[in-house]
């Protein structure tokens, strides 16, 4: 099939290039003309494993092309994604601009019987919306429109394209469900399960799945801050509720919270369209404010433990995209945490595989390092935010020997408090006892970590 894409970000790149891997004809179109040159100069302009060879690969194969002209890319398509950004709003409602931009500038130049293929997280009625808008430019109902979301990972775009639990797509015209199965039949083939459902649905389900699986990641961190009141250890307590396939193991590992450019703003759109529909979702208005709280309540038990040094302390953070594997930093964890340790007087060196050059566009004030080792080097702590594999292998002997003070806050729980007993580091992690450096003994959390959060938060806020 002959299909186009617009918008060539994370998701449109993706898709267009697992597409032609499926055997169609894929135009990607960006309004954003260096980046359709980067990419026609066989450039990726994001990180993302493996999209490069993929790319390079159907490029080759005369199948995927890149274009900054809309009209002249969409008129022999079959079906034309739309792939835009949603950003948040405000009111945490979504900005649908991006796509009704989208869809108006398609609407004049499809040809007769084209399915618009919606693969932006919209909220529900979105579909709906744009069959008006295009139809209101077109003249004619010659169209049909469908909702495809998109459930991929950064990090593992590729296979979670390729390899998916399962395809969604809905509509209520018959005929985009037919184009929509010939375009997905190359998955059903290999088995994966493709389900068929209404336009609405499809949207719902888009974000429910999203809303769902960021509860489970909210209730291990509230699960792991009354571990650190008790003695408990998170990580057990998540292994042995995983053991229960109702629950099961995955999106159980407690953290610095979740961030991305889905999570924080899906439930945020989740919950506004609750309490626009009079269906209020409490549980996800809940959930948002325990993880926004959580960077500011994460920065206050590193400046807790540094005590009355914190005023004045070099303090290296390690990550700052807001996982590992990728150079995204949009509302990663790591610039929500800094601005707090700034804040309260603490000179920032920091340090990411991927994401310096993003990170650098957000943050003041900070003197990006060659490696984690740079990065401690005469600093009175560390704080581990992303959870990269470099970090995993650091030599701790190394990195506490720069060190000038003794402070490791290991935020993604990559190494275990026993991992910590010959070193002389003070070790808090997430969830699970602190080492003291001097003693080698297990503590459980102090109150006087309390009284410090109360005391900053009692100043303006950060970020
Ligand atoms: N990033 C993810 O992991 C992910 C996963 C699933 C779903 N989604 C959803 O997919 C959508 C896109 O996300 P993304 O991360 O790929 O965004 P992105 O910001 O990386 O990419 C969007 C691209 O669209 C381009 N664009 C915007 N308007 C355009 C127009 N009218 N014509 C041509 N190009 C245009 C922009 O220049 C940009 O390059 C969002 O709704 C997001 O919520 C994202
Ligand atoms: O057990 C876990 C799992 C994840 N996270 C955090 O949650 C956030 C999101 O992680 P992840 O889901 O791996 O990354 P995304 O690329 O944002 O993918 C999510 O958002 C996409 C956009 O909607 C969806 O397509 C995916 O299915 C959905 O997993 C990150 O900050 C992670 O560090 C945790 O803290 N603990």
């Amino acid at each position: 099939m002959r299909l186009s894409i617009i918008g060539a970000g994370y998701v449109g790149l993706t898709t267009g290039a697992c597409l032609a891997e499926l055997g169609h004809h894929v135009i990607c179109i960006d309004m954003n003309e260096e980046r359709v040159a980067r990419l026609r100069d066989g450039e990726v302009p994001i990180y993302e494993p493996d999209l490069h060879d993929l790319m390079t690969s159907n490029i080759g194969a005369g199948r995927l092309f890149f274009s900054a002209d809309t009209a002249t890319s969409v008129a022999d398509a079959d079906a034309v994604f739309i792939a835009v950004g949603t950003p948040s709003l405000v009111d945490g409602d979504i900005d649908l601009s991006f796509v009704q931009e989208a869809a108006r500038g398609i609407a004049k130049v499809i040809k007769p019987n084209c399915v618009v293929v919606v693969k932006s997280t919209v909220v529900v009625g979105t579909c709906k919306a744009l069959r008006e808008i295009i139809a209101e430019e077109r003249g004619a109902l010659d169209f049909s429109i469908a909702s495809n979301p998109e459930f991929l990972r950064e990090g593992t775009a590729v296979s979670d394209f390729l390899e998916p639990e399962r395809v969604v797509f809905g509509s209520d015209d018959p005929r985009a469900c037919a184009v929509l199965e010939q375009i997905y039949k190359p998955l059903a083939d290999r088995g994966v399960t493709v389900m068929r459902t209404s336009n609405a649905n499809a949207e719902l389900i888009k974000y429910s799945a999203n809303a769902f699986l960021a509860l489970k990641i909210g209730f291990i961190n509230d699960v792991a801050n009354l571990c650190e009141q008790v003695g408990g250890d998170v990580s057990a307590v998540a292994a042995g509720i995983g053991l229960d396939s109702r629950i099961g193991s995955a999106f159980l590992s407690a953290g610095p919270g979740f961030g991305g450019s889905c999570f924080p703003k899906d439930t945020r759109a989740f919950a506004a369209t609750g309490r626009k529909h009079d269906a209020p979702q409490g549980l996800i208005e809940t959930l948002i404010e325990g993880n926004e709280a959580r960077s500011q309540m994460l920065a206050e038990r590193v400046l807790a433990e540094l005590g009355s040094d914190a005023d004045g302390a070099t303090i290296a953070v390690l990550g700052l995209a807001f996982k590992a594997n990728t150079d995204d930093t949009r509302e990663s964890p790591s610039l929500a945490l800094i601005p707090w340790l700034q804040k309260a007087g603490c000179r920032i060196k920091a340090h990411d595989p991927k994401a310096m050059m993003e990170a650098a566009k957000q943050l003041d004030d900070i003197s990006f390092c060659e490696d984690a080792y740079d990065a401690a080097k005469d600093s009175d702590g560390v704080i581990v935010l992303t959870e990269w594999d470099e970090y995993r292998r650091l030599d701790l002997a190394r990195l506490a020997g720069t060190m000038r003070g003794s402070l490791l806050a290991d935020y993604r729980n990559l190494w275990l408090p026993s991992d910590m007993t010959d070193l002389d580091l003070t070790y808090l992690s997430i969830g699970r006892p602190t080492i003291h450096h001097a003693s080698g003994t297990a503590m459980v959390a102090k109150p006087a970590a309390r009284k410090v959060e109360r005391s900053i938060a009692a100043g303006s806020s950060a970020g």
